[in-house]
This record gives C-alpha cells, sequence and structure tokens, in this order.
C-alpha cells in the first residue's frame, strides 16, 4: 500500500488507528481452545468486529512465534485473511528485523513477498547496510525503532552521541538512506513530551506509536505535536482493545474500546485537519 492509500483510508474512516493482534492463548476466552485454529479464529473475530474503525492491524510475531509451526500457519491465515477480504486495511508485521545485507534481504521476502505484509518494523542498531535491503521494496514500509515505548528506552536512545540524543541520530541518519521515503519511525505514546523534537526532524514521516492503553499513554499528549497536515500518525493498542473481555462478548467490547479512541481520532482530525 503507498502512503497516500493510507491517509485516504484515514481520511475515509475517520480513524489513525492501529490494533495489535498479539493473541495469547491464555487470555482469549476458553471456547476458542476446543477451535483447529484458535489463534486464527480469535483474530477473524476481532477483525470482523472492528475493520470499519480501524486502519491497520499490527501482529506482533512474538506471540505467533512462541506457538511453532502451528503459530506461523496461524499468523499466515490471518495476513491472507486480512488481504484477501479488508485489503484497504493497512498491515504491520512487527518483527523487529535487523541482520547484515543478505540476511535482511531474506527477512524483507519473508514479511513483504511471503506473507504479504505492507510494512515490518526493523531495528536500526546494525545501521544501513542492515535497514536498506528492506527499502527497495516497492509499495511497503520498513518502519525504524527510532524512540521505543518502554523505560529501557533510556539505556541507550537517549544517550548522547556528540550533540545529539541516539534516537535523534537514528532520525537524521537514516533520511540519507537511498528510498528513505519508504521509512516509518516506532515512537512510543509514553514518550510524548518528545514529540515535538522528533517533529523537527522528521516533519513529514509516518510515526508507529505503541502505548496507548495498557502501558498508559496518552492520545492527546502524542496529537499534540505528533500530528502533521497528513495525520503522520498510527495509534496502536493491543492488549486494552483484544482484551476488553474474556467472555462471549469479547469481540462487541473490543470493538467498543475501539470505538472509544476511534470517536478521539474523529474529533482530533476535525480540529487539526
Ligand atoms: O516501543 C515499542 C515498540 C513496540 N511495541 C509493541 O506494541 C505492542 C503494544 O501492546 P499493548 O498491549 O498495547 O501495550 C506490543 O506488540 C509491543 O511489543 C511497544 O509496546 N513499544
Amino acid at each position: 500500500m503507498t502512503t497516500q492509500q493510507l491517509v485516504e483510508q484515514i481520511v475515509k474512516k475517520k480513524s489513525f488507528l492501529c490494533i495489535g493482534l498479539d493473541v495469547d492463548l491464555a487470555k482469549i476466552p476458553a471456547t476458542f481452545l476446543q477451535e483447529e485454529d484458535p489463534i486464527f479464529s480469535f483474530n477473524k473475530a476481532i477483525i470482523d468486529a472492528t475493520h470499519d474503525i480501524t486502519v491497520a492491524y499490527k501482529p506482533n510475531i512474538a506471540f505467533y512465534e512462541a506457538y511453532g509451526l502451528k503459530g506461523w500457519t496461524s499468523l499466515k491465515k490471518t495476513i491472507d485473511y486480512l488481504n484477501a477480504n479488508y485489503p484497504e486495511v493497512y498491515t504491520i508485521a512487527d518483527a523487529k528485523r535487523g541482520d547484515i545485507g543478505n540476511t535482511a534481504t531474506m527477512y524483507a521476502k519473508a514479511f513483504f513477498e511471503d506473507m504479504a505484509f505492507d510494512s515490518v518494523t526493523v531495528a536500526p542498531y546494525m545501521g544501513k547496510d542492515s535497514v536498506e535491503p528492506f527499502l527497495e521494496f516497492e509499495n511497503k514500509h520498513t518502519i525504524l525503532l527510532a524512540l521505543t515505548s518502554n523505560k529501557g528506552a533510556f539505556d541507550y536512545q537517549t544517550q548522547k552521541v556528540g550533540d545529539k540524543e541516539l534516537y535523534q541520530v537514528v532520525l537524521e541518519t537514516s533520511k540519507s538512506y537511498k528510498n528513505s521515503e519508504n521509512l516509518m519511525y516506532v515512537v512510543g505514546a509514553t514518550k510524548a513530551e518528545y514529540f515535538k523534537e522528533i517533529r523537527k526532524i522528521v516533519p513529514d514521516s509516518f510515526l508507529l506509536v505503541p502505548g496507548v492503553g495498557a502501558q498508559g499513554g496518552s492520545l492527546k499528549d502524542v496529537c499534540e505535536f505528533g500530528f502533521n497536515s497528513q495525520v503522520g500518525l498510527l495509534i496502536n493498542s493491543s492488549r486494552g482493545i483484544i482484551y476488553a473481555s474474556n467472555g462471549t462478548d469479547f469481540a462487541e467490547r473490543a470493538r467498543e474500546e475501539a470505538l472509544v479512541l476511534q470517536k478521539e481520532m474523529e474529533e482530533i482530525i476535525k480540529n487539526k485537519l
């Protein structure tokens, strides 16, 4: 999907919500456990209940890898279901990959070609030649970790490198990568006070923002400086939406939680765009 198509969906749905499909078998309604593929069945129910109010879904790959071959099969069925039934929805493989060039190309093929995701998250630590292979893929985005939502972000990402903080160097340097127009960045909602500085460096880029919901980040605070003329934000919530209930009403409750965020987004879009 192109960035323009993503923006069109955001405007049409009045939403810049991304729902995280982080499925933990210990947390989904017990009735699913009797099914042949509980993870896919759960995802399908969540997707069918929310696709009209969200613009993106983000399965975190760890939640699938943890279940081995069965988990990969559930992931493949989920992405195929999305692409076949809701092709207008943007998809993110939250895989946080990063390795030397030829290996990076294989990671990119896995997520962009075999799995047909629109984007994949990538760690910047191994530098330019570990990121550029992902950027070669047309109409696919590479979402580089910049300033993450966890406490450990302060271990390295805000450390000074010369007169800049490391996350600033990542943002600045990555703009010179070949095909850098295919880049987006991860910035945690729990770091709302950094968005002003981040927008000075990457005013036009899309930011994937996890940390609203279970991690306590504020949508309003992120939008104050994170919002740009094309919205420029994908706000992710995973546990806060998909585990709103583990009863028979789980899908309705997930929709209700998603709707709370979407309504807030609609208001922000009305006031800011
Ligand atoms: O900085 C980051 C990068 C990625 N994540 C991932 O996003 C979701 C958040 O889930 P919640 O349940 O809404 O907290 C999860 O997949 C994380 O691994 C992040 O939280 N922070």
